[in-house]
């Protein structure tokens, strides 16, 4: 058992603080060596790209959406980081999994009892789930993911304590606790947690899950959560898309869609744009359309910049600085994603790309 490599996922809705609590256990000085699984949404990779000393050691799910495609491309990836060895132990001590806001933590969990080969290395130490305090009511109201990843988490870091007062916070916490009895609840500002509290804690508890999801470690076919195995008689990972998976999703070939109307918008400019016009542009974009715009995120080529403008907003709220300067040899181009509902994509492409210099 315990020298089973642990997992710990992180799960939470979109913009919860997620990547902020990876950074910080991957900076902090623990002398351990983690694997970090990512999730990426569509191809243009930016979430890789926020992950601090993102370097060989970051791996990337190119789905942006756990169906039963990226559970296929999670065992692929586990698989091929048992392969990889320290001398005389395995290559990493841990792994974390970074799932997407919009995703059910459940297959990802399952991911690691349902695959024998994944069973026989690792083991799910604990699913720790990411709650923004200042938007998490509105979206346990309104999304199904929201509340199955409260409901599904073994720990719960209640962030951004810094945005919202006692009483908001008192009542959230009750929240959380009558849709999960058991998972602690640890107040936390930009996921300033001690690493001892949210890594190899052992929490994950199989009984639990299986009391509240009967078919967790062995969904049947056709249903949801059911990972494609050597009995299914059909390649996994070249299944088609537009099948039913017992849930209501599709992926397009930019856009992403999941539930009814949430949605992703990738978009992407070779050529730098002007810092000034695009602060404008997204203030107002934030002001106008932040009700509907869910989580909005980029890596910005500023014209005449050396550092990389990096942009990040949950509904109004915004951040931005200038990170670091582009590599020597790194693509300079301007990347941005923004999820949420009745987003107009034609508007979205030209407002961006009016923002060229
Ligand atoms: N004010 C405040 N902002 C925070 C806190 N934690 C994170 N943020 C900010 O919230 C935004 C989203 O944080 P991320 O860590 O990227 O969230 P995430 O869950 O990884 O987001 P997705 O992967 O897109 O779902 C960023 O701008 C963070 O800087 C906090 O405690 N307080």
């Amino acid at each position: 058992m315990t020298d089973k490599i642990p997992v710990t996922v992180l799960t939470g809705y979109l913009g919860a603080g997620k990547t902020t609590l990876l950074n910080r256990i991957l900076t902090e000085d623990h002398g351990k060596r983690y694997a970090v699984i990512v999730n990426e949404f569509g191809e243009i990779g930016i979430d890789n790209d926020l992950v601090v000393g993102a370097d060989e050691d970051v791996f990337e799910m190119n789905n942006g959406c756990v169906c039963c495609t990226v559970r296929g491309d999670l065992i692929r990836v586990v698989s091929g980081l048992m392969k990889r060895q320290r001398p005389g132990k395995p290559a990493f001590d841990a792994i974390i999994v970074e799932t997407t806001g919009l995703a059910d933590p459940g297959p990802v969990a399952q991911t690691f009892f349902v695959d024998e080969d994944v069973k026989a290395k690792t083991r799910l130490d604990s699913v720790t789930a990411l709650v923004d305090a200042k938007h998490v009511m509105a979206r346990l109201d309104d999304s199904k993911e929201a509340r199955e990843q409260v409901a599904f988490a073994d720990r719960i870091l209640l962030n951004k304590t810094d945005l919202v007062d006692a009483a908001t916070l008192d009542a959230v916490e009750a929240r959380l606790r009558a849709m999960n009895p058991l998972a602690p609840i640890v107040r936390t500002e930009r996921a300033r947690v001690p690493l001892d509290q949210v890594l190899d804690i052992g929490a994950f508890d199989l009984e639990r899950v299986v009391e509240v999801r009967p078919d967790f470690v062995n969904p049947p076919h056709g249903a949801e959560g059911h990972v494609h195995d050597a009995h299914c008689g059909h390649d996994h990972h070249d299944h088609d898309h537009d099948h039913d998976h017992g849930h209501d999703h599709h992926h397009g070939p930019r856009g992403h869609s999941h539930g009814d109307d949430v949605r992703g918008v990738a978009l992407s400019l070779d050529r730098p744009l002007d810092g000034q016009k695009f602060t404008r542009w997204i203030d107002e974009l934030l002001a106008a359309k932040g009700q509907d715009i869910l989580r909005a995120k980029g890596i910005i080529d500023v014209a005449g910049e050396d550092r990389r403008l990096v942009f990040q907003a949950v509904h109004m709220i915004l951040e931005g600085d200038l990170q670091r300067p582009w590599g020597e040899t790194e693509r300079r181009w301007s990347r941005a994603v923004f999820i949420g509902r009745d987003l107009d994509e034609a508007a979205l492409r030209a407002g961006f790309e009016n923002c060229l210099a």
